[in-house]
């Protein structure tokens, strides 16, 4: 039997079965012996133990993420506010290049769609899935949620931006089903939470906390940035200079493109300015 572990409890993991339904499951020793822990987001194999599971085996991960603690996570949904609070497209683009970091899939949500016209181009033509959402009309989560299926996923982004009321939006049933394993495992008792993965009967499972932490940006080499820009590969190369960081070189080609509006020229100039916070943050520390 396979399945996911979807939350830990004190030495007790729920299971997601393949096969339909969830299971409570130990661990045991063994795994501890081996410097391993099980975490959410594991494929594991599993043994009837009485009306429990024993968790035998955990399948090799794709990956594991500090924030939220989860493993093998597909993708990240980018949530920008097109209302209140204002979008926020400078700490869009650091998520994104966060993302990009660890090569999972992205996508972004432009949220309270139904307050403000922003419409997310400058992602779109750097060929990112957007999606405009409303979690308060309902508008556009039917199109999100099929982004969804298939994958883990977790959101992002700043306060107050709607995460939490699409996941609400988006998951009302899935959290009813689950309501009698929560009961088992005692939910409620321990005050200290971790990330759970929340699953939905459409096929799919989220974080139920947001994720990433801009603490991972400040080690990058300036150098290096651009790589995260999807919207620059076609160029690369294609500039005067080897090596061009697409800042204020002349003949770049990737300064070009925007200005034929062939990729965004607000995002190349967010994308500058964070090039020279890096770079100042990577002459700070190594002088
Ligand atoms: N008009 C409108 N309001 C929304 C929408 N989505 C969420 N809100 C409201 O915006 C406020 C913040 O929403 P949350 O879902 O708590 O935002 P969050 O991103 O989870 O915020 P944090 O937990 O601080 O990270 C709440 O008052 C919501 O009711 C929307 O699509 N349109
Ligand atoms: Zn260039």
């Amino acid at each position: 039997m396979t399945g996911i572990i979807v939350r830990g409890v004190g030495g007790f993991y729920e299971v997601r079965k393949a096969d339909g339904g969830a299971i409570t499951c130990k661990a045991g020793g063994r795994f501890r012996k081996m410097g391993m822990k099980p975490m959410v987001g594991d494929r594991v194999e599993l043994e009837p133990d009485g009306e429990m599971g024993f968790i035998v085996k955990i399948l090799p991960r794709k990956n594991a993420m500090v924030r939220p603690p989860v493993a093998n996570v597909d993708q990240a949904v980018v949530v920008i506010s097109a209302g209140n609070p204002p979008p926020d497209y400078e700490l869009a683009d650091k998520l994104l290049v966060m993302g990009e970091m660890l090569g999972i899939e992205l996508a972004v949500c432009i949220n309270k769609c139904d307050e403000g016209a922003a419409d997310g181009r400058d992602y779109a033509l750097a060929g990112y899935p957007v999606f405009r959402t409303s979690a308060k009309t309902g508008e556009g989560l039917g199109a999100l949620k099929e982004q969804l299926k298939g994958k883990v996923s977790f959101l992002a982004g700043q306060s107050g931006v709607g995460k939490s009321s699409i996941l609400n939006q988006l998951l009302t049933g899935a959290e009813l089903e689950t309501g009698r394993v929560n009961e088992k495992l005692g939910r409620g008792r321990h005050t200290t939470r971790k990330a759970e993965l929340l699953y939905s009967p459409e096929g799919f499972y989220v974080a139920d906390t947001p994720g990433f932490s801009l603490l991972s940006l400040e080690a990058m080499e300036p150098e290096r940035l651009k790589e995260f820009y999807p919207e620059f590969a076609p160029y690369e190369g294609e500039c005067r200079f080897l090596g061009c960081n697409h800042g204020r070189e002349p003949d770049c080609a990737v300064a070009a493109a925007a200005e034929a509006g062939e990729i965004s020229k607000a995002r190349l100039m967010r994308y500058r300015k964070l090039l020279s916070e890096i770079g100042e943050m990577w002459r700070n520390r190594y002088g």
